[in-house]
């Protein structure tokens, strides 16, 4: 499904619209060139989610987790890594929820995982004309259609 997101405003509503409705264990992959918006769409969860804390991308920690909203928000920025790195990092933990509290998995820079979870979301942001924006959302073992009658 494509969304057409004619300002800032439109990337974050989408995202709230995503915090509000997504379950705990729910993959976000975000995909798209540098200043896409896939940090204003997280940040954009984290309203929908009902986190005050400011969200701001966690390219040097690697992961953000915010635990104020009504489930948890894992925030991933995989942009400094190559994928074998990615590879040792034991990501299938966030979203099996070992050890930690299930929440929502959004990872920025998806592209560089070597492995993709069994179910997952799939936001691909892309630069339309006049500098607004374009989301392609697609699923995997997830009920998409659900979701986008919902958003
Ligand atoms: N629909 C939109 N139309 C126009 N500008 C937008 C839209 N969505 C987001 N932006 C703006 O694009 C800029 C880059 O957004 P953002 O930082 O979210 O991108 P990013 O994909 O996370 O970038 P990076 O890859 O560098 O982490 C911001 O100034 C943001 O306000």
């Amino acid at each position: 499904m494509k969304i057409f997101l004619a300002d800032v405003q439109a990337t974050l509503n989408l995202g709230i619209k995503l915090g509000q409705t997504l379950t705990p264990g729910t993959v976000i992959l975000l995909e798209g060139d540098l200043g896409a918006g896939k940090t204003t769409l997280v940040q954009g969860i984290g309203q929908g989610l009902g986190i005050t804390e400011s969200i701001v991308s966690p390219t040097f920690t690697l992961i953000n987790e915010y635990t104020q909203g009504r489930i948890p928000l894992y925030h991933l920025d995989l942009y400094r890594l190559q994928p074998l790195e990615v590879a040792g990092l034991n990501l299938e933990s966030y979203w099996e929820g070992i050890e930690i509290e299930p929440g929502i998995v959004a990872i920025e820079w998806a592209e560089r995982m070597p492995y993709q979870p069994e179910s997952y979301l799939c936001v691909r942001l892309s630069y339309g004309d006049n500098s607004n924006r374009q989301a392609d959302i697609t699923g995997l073992h997830c009920n998409i259609s659900e979701l986008i009658a919902k958003i």
